[in-house]
């Protein structure tokens, strides 16, 4: 709490104050004395704060350049400013949901990035995909933004050459083993991993799917096994293995990269395709991370940001440094449920989320969220309870897996996400029941303390003011991001004049990215973006905006400098 206090109120920092070169159609107006006065005081930096009326109106503002998502346009004309879905929504592309319209009724429905698992499918099939949202985000007004999700190296069984599960019976004996061959073969398992029995001792239990089925290894015949069924159950197309030696785990991957050649060549594949984020399937630790981040600065103009899957015992010995070094996590509780008792996962999420918002990254939850909904049109009382908690930690993104890849009810699985998360969102902010967490100071240089502090007070004078809205302006998305963490009742729309930058932010809590051409001078891109949101009927007069500017001016100015400032303003 101290140190909480400490990095509200100490410094004594003195942002410069906004600077306006237009020739202004709007006349500003001292804020009440106890709203300034409060702000300065708590802040402990200068912000001017002015109510702004518009006065005149200027020539009609051009729409070239500027990207509003047609989904957000619409669900804020029919919702409001408080009916904005605050958490974002990722569906995984598959057979079922890859065609054009099928696509699109997922982008209608709120899909803000589309995963594709490189695991499946050919390249080719995925390149049509990506085309095709691209396509869709050009010709339809989307801003949907690509995943790509490396295959790693893990263990599972090759397709048993049949479409659904078969079943493993108690006391049944099984032979697992390398050997190639087309179809199925009674009692035989294909497993993907050459050297999967090299450290494997008789006695040892295979676990399928965290759980789905146990077998107990009864003989090693050269590089197979022949095991033994003690807990029957459902063997799934490509179900995940794992050995288990006196109830601990065997670690089998470590001697395998994070990054094999395959996944090399997929990433190379992103790269040329143009895809917004790569998750890293299986991390060890933070070099997997940096390494492809190193990679990729050398290798695209575009930045491609690199998201972390927690899903390893090793990812979680190392989460900390893997998190500072990645630019988000997913929390894959499938294969994390493979390696850690079933039971440990809340509270693994629950964690990761915290440590996320403490460190500025996205975290994605994923896995099994609506998993019913594959086959059936609703979900059980118990997956909506999970999707409404997760939403309620205010994880940044909620995750569709067979759900949309290979469900009959997509569409109707990304609704649920919706309501669900829509309405703990109402929830937590009409009963006030956010958690308000001590947010450390990240920054370390003087410019990027100044932003988080503009951004932290920012957001306690947007909820404090019941403001309607956020308006920020941003080159890379960073000051968005700062926005995002702490949270705030209003929704954060992001201007940015970097295509890439926007579907960047797609991820992001609460944040509503838009292209804009900025422009030096803040205070006209201030007012022509409120006249181009006016124009579209998504701003109305009345509309409190809080607006915070972070303007690198030093082209404007003898001395380089920054200049950065909150504003209230109310749209006449
Ligand atoms: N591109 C694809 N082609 C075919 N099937 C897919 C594809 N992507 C996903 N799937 C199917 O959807 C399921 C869920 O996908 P995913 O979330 O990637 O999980 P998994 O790790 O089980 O592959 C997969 O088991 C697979 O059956
Ligand atoms: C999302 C996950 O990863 P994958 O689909 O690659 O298994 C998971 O394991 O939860």
């Amino acid at each position: 709490m101290a140190a909480a206090a400490r990095s509200l109120f100490a410094p004594q920092i003195s942002a410069k104050p906004f600077i306006s070169r237009s020739n202004s159609g709007f006349r500003g107006f001292s804020l009440p004395r106890s709203i300034h006065g409060s702000c300065r005081a708590r802040a402990g930096f200068r912000i001017r704060s002015s109510l702004l009326v518009e006065t005149e109106q200027t020539k009609a503002p051009s729409l070239e350049g500027f990207e509003f998502d047609v989904v957000s346009e619409a669900e804020l004309k029919k919702r409001g400013f408080m009916g904005l879905r605050k958490t974002k929504l990722v569906c995984t592309v598959g057979p079922a949901c890859c065609g054009e319209e099928e696509l699109e009724r997922l982008a209608r429905g709120g899909m803000n990035v589309a995963r594709l698992n490189m695991g499946h499918n050919t390249r080719e099939w995925h390149r049509e995909v990506i085309r095709t949202i691209k396509r869709l985000n050009q010709e339809k007004g989307f801003c949907i933004g690509v995943m790509i999700d490396t295959e790693g190296s893990q263990m599972h069984m090759v397709g048993h050459g049949s479409a659904s599960s078969i079943k493993a019976e108690d006391g049944s004996v099984w032979l697992f083993t390398i050997e190639k061959f087309e179809g199925s073969r009674p009692s035989t398992i294909q497993v993907n991993f050459e050297g999967f029995s090299e450290s494997v001792l008789v006695g040892d239990e295979i676990v399928i799917d965290g759980g789905m089925a146990t077998f107990e290894v009864i003989e090693k015949v050269e590089n197979d096994l022949r095991c033994k069924c003690t807990d029957p159950g459902l063997l799934l197309p490509r179900a995940k293995l794992s050995f288990w030696r006196n109830g601990k785990l065997v670690e089998m991957n470590s001697g395998l990269p994070t990054l094999s050649t395959k996944d090399w060549a997929d990433i190379e594949f992103g790269i040329s395709e143009g895809v917004d984020y790569i998750a890293v399937s299986f991390v060890k630790d933070v070099n997997d991370i940096t390494n492809l981040k190193s990679y990729l600065s050398t290798r695209s103009s575009q930045f491609i940001k690199v998201l972390a899957k927690i899903e390893s015992l090793e990812s979680l010995k190392n989460v900390e440094a893997i998190v500072k070094a990645s630019d988000g996590i997913m929390v894959a509780r499938g294969d994390l449920g493979v390696q850690v008792p079933l039971e440990q996962i809340p509270t693994i999420q629950q964690e990761l989320t915290y440590l996320c918002r403490q460190l500025n990254k996205p975290v994605i939850v994923a896995s099994q969220l609506l998993e019913s909904m594959v086959e059936y049109p609703t979900p059980t009382r118990a997956e909506v309870a999970d999707v409404s908690q997760a939403a309620r930690q205010q994880a940044d993104a909620l995750m569709l897996s067979g759900e949309s890849a290979v469900g009959s009810n997509a569409e109707k699985a990304l609704s649920v996400l919706c309501m669900a998360s829509g309405r703990m969102e109402l929830w937590s902010r009409e009963e006030n029941r956010q958690n308000l967490l001590f947010l450390p100071q990240l920054a370390e240089t003087l410019p990027d303390q100044i932003s988080e502090q503009i951004c932290n007070c920012a957001v306690e004078m947007a909820n404090n003011l019941g403001v309607d809205a956020i308006f920020v302006y941003t080159k890379h998305g960073h000051m968005a991001s700062l926005l995002s963490r702490n949270r705030p009742n209003p929704p954060i729309f992001a201007f940015t004049d970097n295509a890439n930058a926007r579907k960047g932010m797609n991820l992001h809590w609460g944040v509503v990215p838009l292209e804009f051409p900025l422009s030096d001078a803040m205070e006209d891109n201030f007012k022509e973006t409120v006249s181009l949101m006016k124009l579209r009927g998504t701003v109305r007069p009345g509309d409190m905006i809080l607006v915070v500017f972070d303007s690198d001016v030093s082209c404007l100015s003898a001395r380089p400098a920054v200049s950065q400032s909150i504003q209230v303003r109310i749209v006449d």
